[in-house]
């Protein structure tokens, strides 16, 4: 869909900062030109917030938080559903309006907004639930505990799911009775926008603020002293930058970060099923933009050959680059020149190194393409432990695919990178399934499955993929500290 054919209503309307209740123009009067990469062409005009900006959205965040602090639970929970329930009416609009500007499948992105409607659900109920202990003590003293609400939250969230990485995360801060600001991702700002005009005002002014803006804005949101707690949806290296800035300040962190995940593949896996969680768990309907992605695949010896054969049989057919707005559309395109050129530069590297493309490697000719950042589905076969594609997150739609025969050495190797998020088991034997689970070095561990998130399941990664839990009662403990109180009886 071309700029000119965007039919009225997907666009926001606004295109300011909304904090405080109400919208305000960047004070430096900064906006840029946010483009659709499946055609390389300008939508339309965003704000970029700085320091200022974000200095005045934290203050208003902050002057809400006593109210909503003491907010009873029941009551939080009320303004979260009411949310829900707002999101769940533009679903369609609005993975229309993300599709246009991160290049991903308007199918694909059907399920954001009821993913993030859940979540707001999932959180409001667990509002009450935010409970202390009391601790045994002798004659004379009573000793309890309260999880109280930490402040101003900032919240910071990458390209590859826009409306659904903002909305979701309000949640579990607001529902703890924290105040919070979110910033949109650079190259795709304008859900916030939508975002802000559908819920802005559902809450008290100051209780929800929406910033879009780069590493300027997210730089500020870190630093701003009444910032308490800063998390971070992106990659390791600003998973880095923000921990260095959140220590000089003395902030906790909550990061989720990137991966280098492995599947894993038995002798005993059912082939036909296997082949599809290969293709799925690859997430190319998303251009393997995905933090979760399973990008390298550890196939035994004794299928290697016909497995592969199947999944570079099937791979085309299944997810062919095309315009991401057509609802048929089982692959999009990548977000923007920068990242097309980075999977063009793992290609040469894999290359390079030795690796052997047997699937895609090149963008599609098709003429309807020209303009955008598409690239076709890329496997690579016969792949090391030492290559760099075989050890670097490339956040595109690359696949590796490795021969193993020993278990032991398997897991040198899949746990043998600086990552450790998802992991992905194919085998029909319960104890097998088991023991790899234990083995494997990941926060999340599916077993004949791929890709998939589970309400209420903690999502995290250890090692350099992050730190800390989402999406699960753990997450809104994230947004709470311990306060231990003791009573002298007199
Ligand atoms: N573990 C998880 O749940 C997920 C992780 N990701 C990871 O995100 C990455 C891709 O997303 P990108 O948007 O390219 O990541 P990125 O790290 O470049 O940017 C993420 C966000 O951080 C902001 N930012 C950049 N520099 C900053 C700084 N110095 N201080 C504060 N904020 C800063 C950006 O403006 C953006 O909003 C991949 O590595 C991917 O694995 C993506 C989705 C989910
Ligand atoms: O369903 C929720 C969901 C789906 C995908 C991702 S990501 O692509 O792995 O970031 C996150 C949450």
């Amino acid at each position: 869909m071309r700029a000119h054919d965007i039919p009225a209503g997907i666009l926001p309307v606004q295109r300011g900062l909304y904090y405080g209740g109400a919208w305000h123009a960047p004070k430096a009067g900064v906006y840029l030109e946010t483009i659709n990469p499946s055609y390389n062409e300008a939508i339309t005009i965003a704000p970029v917030a700085d320091a200022a900006d974000v200095d005045a959205a934290v203050q208003a965040a902050h002057a809400a938080f006593p109210t909503w602090a003491a907010t009873p639970p029941v009551e939080r929970g009320r303004y979260l559903r009411r949310a829900a329930a707002v999101l769940r009416e533009h679903a369609g609009p609005l993975a229309l309006l993300d599709s246009l500007n991160n290049g991903n499948p308007v199918s694909a992105l059907a399920m954001d907004a009821g993913f993030a409607a859940d979540c707001l659900d999932y959180f409001a109920g667990l509002a009450t639930e935010i409970k202390g202990e009391t601790i045994p003590m002798g004659d004379g003293n009573f000793n309890y505990t309260l999880q109280e609400p930490l402040g101003v939250i900032a919240r910071i969230v990458a390209y590859n799911h826009p409306f659904m990485f903002a909305a979701a995360r309000l949640a579990a801060p607001l529902a703890a009775g924290n105040t919070v600001v979110v910033k949109s991702p650079d190259q795709a700002p304008l859900s916030i926008l939508r975002l802000a005009e559908l819920v802005g005002d559902i809450f008290p002014p100051g209780v929800a603020n929406f910033l879009c803006g780069g590493r300027e804005c997210g730089d500020a949101m870190g630093k701003h002293p009444l910032v308490r707690k800063i998390t971070l949806i992106g990659g390791v290296p600003t998973g880095k930058a923000v921990m260095k800035t959140a220590s000089d300040n003395l902030k906790p962190v909550l990061l989720e970060l990137g991966g280098k995940n492995a599947l894993i593949a038995y002798p005993d896996a059912d082939i036909d099923k296997l082949v599809n969680g290969i293709i799925g768990g690859m997430n190319f309907t998303w251009s393997g933009q995905s933090c979760g992605s399973t990008s390298r695949v550890f196939l035994h010896e004794s299928i290697y050959d016909h497995v592969l054969e199947k999944v570079v049989e099937l791979l085309p057919e299944r997810h062919k680059p095309g315009i991401p707005t057509d609802p048929k559309t089982t692959m999009g395109s990548l977000v923007s020149r920068a990242q097309l050129e980075k999977v063009q530069g793992y290609v040469a590297k894999g290359l390079e190194d030795g690796g052997r493309l047997v699937c895609g490697g090149v963008q599609p000719t098709d003429p309807a393409l020209k303009d955008g950042f598409f690239f076709e589905a890329t496997v690579f076969a016969d792949m090391q432990p030492h290559m760099r594609l075989a050890q670097e997150e490339v956040f595109g739609p690359i696949m590796s695919v490795f021969k193993w025969s020993n278990e032991d050495t398997l897991f040198e190797q899949v746990n043998g990178v600086d990552f450790g998020l998802t992991g992905s088991i194919w085998t029909q034997n319960l104890n097998t399934a088991h023991r790899a689970a234990k083995r494997i070095q990941t926060g999340y561990v599916w077993i004949n499955n791929s890709s998939q998130h589970f309400m209420g399941a903690p999502f995290g990664g250890v090692k350099q993929s992050g730190i800390g839990r989402e999406e699960c009662f753990a997450e809104l403990l994230e947004f709470t500290y311990t306060k231990n109180v003791n009573l002298k009886f007199s």
